[in-house]
């Protein structure tokens, strides 16, 4: 498990190792300083080991103390031999105590240092070519838009880029512009091939665009103390809401997974009743069922209408199925509702929603199964638009139940637009959790799972060919296997949504980006669920110079 901070988070670490602590600031900053140069060098050294010859580094910095990060890994990198020259954005003489300090310092080493102007002519003449560029604008202490002087920076250093005038470019902390907390471009920011972060790694960078903004990300511990040892009143403010860290999984926190006893039968692995399905759509509840007994399910009964029995018995016999029609839902109601009770009480886990449609009667029974259930429920798909339909509905959430909607449904259910729920991700989650005292699983590029005590879980594993349909009907199947198999709702939220991605990269891996199919998902997750098993795409692109658990 790794943890995720916020920039107010960090920077209420940094006061307490600083101030409560007594740990100096430059002793931080130069340790900081230290891992930034540290990756350079290992980007300008040649195949032999050696610095390439007339290796070139310019630090664009900022005023504040990731410009001053920025100035101390330009001159540890000049002291190395390296010619790197440092570029001022903005006042220095407005910048803080560490940056005045460190600019003295490259100052009195006879550093090439350019103010903005000098950097844009140089620019301009066509003179401005390097191995790597060192952004260090602005780090967690980012607080408004960024505009004028600054924009124009950011879209230069992008610019510089894209047209291969800069090889590298390393982000210090979080690329400039990222938004430390939500990973919004904040106006402008900087497209960086690697961040260097230091401590933990910040919320901005995990969730999109930021993740896709800071490349290559490696945490470096500069000799913070643990977070817990933090005193609440320092961690959360004094006057501001207790905001959790956030966390996300790696490939080690698969032995979450319970051990198989030897000593067992189908019941002691889980059954799972699956609501799902509607005529002519058959594709959804298959997928949910396949994935649950891939999943680990010991048992999965499919209730579902009568006109998919012969093709949901033919493509998974293994399943066991109930059928109904519409009429008799909607005109039989006691008869009905007798059926449900009866298949409540069977199930450890149910799952309402996956191609069930939008015809009068789902109502019905999405109202039996959410007023009968007596195990934990994954509300999904049209089970979530059906509740958003009818608001009374919500009326019968409890805390056994685990809603997973995409932003589309989530639209439905809270009334804000797409946009505002993409740019509010966490919060969105985290409000609806608590409010309804549920645990909701946001599916995104990064899914994010709020659970109703407040955790909040980022995902980092996955890839852009989930991005088809019955995917989420995969993912239902995975967190019901996991709830049958006794882990409790986060916990099979989280390790559901990890397992998932992990299933699409070991799939992709196969079948080439595009041509994955949710099948080829649900197919992938006994190797996903497999923690020996290499592949996790997205786990290489993160590094930890001190892992977690070393903590
Ligand atoms: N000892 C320590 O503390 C350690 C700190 N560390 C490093 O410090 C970083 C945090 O430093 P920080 O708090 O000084 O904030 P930083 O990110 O440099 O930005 C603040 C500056 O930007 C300005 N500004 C903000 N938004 C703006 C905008 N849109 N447009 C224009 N200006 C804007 C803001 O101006 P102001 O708002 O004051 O007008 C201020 O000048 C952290 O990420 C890490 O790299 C590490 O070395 C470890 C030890
Ligand atoms: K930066």
């Amino acid at each position: 498990m790794r943890t995720l901070v916020t920039g107010k988070q960090m920077k209420a670490v940094d006061a307490h190792a600083i101030t409560t602590i007594g740990i100096p600031s430059m002793v931080l900053m130069e340790r900081a300083a230290f891992a930034v140069a540290r990756e350079v060098k290992g980007i300008l050294k040649e195949e032999a080991g050696r610095l390439a010859p007339g290796a070139s580094v310019w630090s664009v910095c900022g005023t504040g103390n990731n410009g001053a990060d920025g100035i101390a890994a330009a001159r540890m990198l000049f002291l190395e031999g390296v010619s790197a020259g440092v570029v001022l954005i903005g006042q220095p003489e407005k910048g803080t105590e560490e940056f005045l300090q460190q600019l003295k310092i490259a100052r009195n080493l006879g550093m090439e240092i350019l103010s903005r102007e000098q950097w844009e002519e140089l620019c301009s003449q066509g003179g401005m070519r390097c191995r790597v560029l060192i952004d260090a604008i602005f780090g967690v202490g980012l607080s408004r838009q960024v505009q004028g002087a600054y924009a124009e920076c950011i879209r230069r250093i992008n610019g510089l880029r894209q047209e291969g005038a800069v090889e590298c470019v390393a982000a210090v902390d979080i690329p400039s512009g990222v938004h430390s907390d939500t990973g919004q471009v904040m106006g402008e920011a900087v497209s960086a091939d690697l961040t260097v972060t230091f401590g933990w790694e910040k919320r901005g960078t995990v969730l999109y665009p930021g993740r896709s903004l800071a490349g290559r990300v490696v945490v470096e511990n500069i000799g913070f103390p643990p977070l817990d040892s933090l005193k609440p009143e320092v961690r959360d403010g004094e006057d501001e809401e207790e905001i959790p860290y956030a966390c996300t999984y790696g490939p080690g926190d698969l032995e979450r997974i319970p051990e198989r006893a030897a000593y067992s039968n189908k019941g002691t692995f889980g059954k799972v009743l699956i609501v799902a399905g509607s005529e002519n759509m058959c594709g959804a509840a298959y997928l949910s069922a396949l994935a649950a007994y891939r999943t680990g399910a010991g048992l999965v009964k499919l209730l579902t209408v009568e006109e998919n029995r012969l093709i949901l018995q033919s493509r998974l016999p293994e399943a066991i199925l109930v059928t109904y029609t519409a009429g008799q839902l909607m005109e039989g109601r006691e008869e009905f509702r007798k059926l449900i009770d009866e298949q409540c009480r069977w199930a450890d886990v149910v799952v309402l929603g996956p191609g069930l449609g939008c015809g009068a009667y789902v109502e019905y029974l999405v109202e039996d199964i959410l007023t009968m259930a007596c195990s934990p429920v994954v509300v999904d798909a049209d089970g979530l638009n059906t509740i958003a339909a009818h608001p009374y509905l919500t009326s019968y959430y409890t805390e056994n139940i685990i809603i997973t909607p995409h932003l589309g449904e989530m639209a439905r259910l809270t009334g804000q637009s797409i946009p505002q729920i993409r740019e509010n991700l966490v919060e969105t989650a985290a409000e609806y959790a608590a409010h309804y005292g549920l645990t909701c699983v946001l599916k995104d590029a990064a899914t994010v799972v709020a659970s109703r005590e407040g955790g909040i879980y980022m995902n980092t594993s996955g890839t852009s060919a989930m991005a088809k349909a019955g995917s989420g009907d995969v993912l239902t199947g995975i967190i019901a296997g996991l709830l049958g198999l006794g882990m409790d709702e986060t916990e099979s939220a989280r390790l559901g949504v990890y397992i998932h991605g992990r299933a699409g990269e070991l799939a992709a891996e196969k079948t080439g980006c595009h041509g994955m199919l949710a099948s080829d998902l649900a197919e992938a997750i006994g190797s996903a669920m497999d923690g020996k098993k290499a592949g996790n795409a997205a786990e290489s692109v993160w590094q930890s110079r001190d892992s977690e658990e070393k903590r």
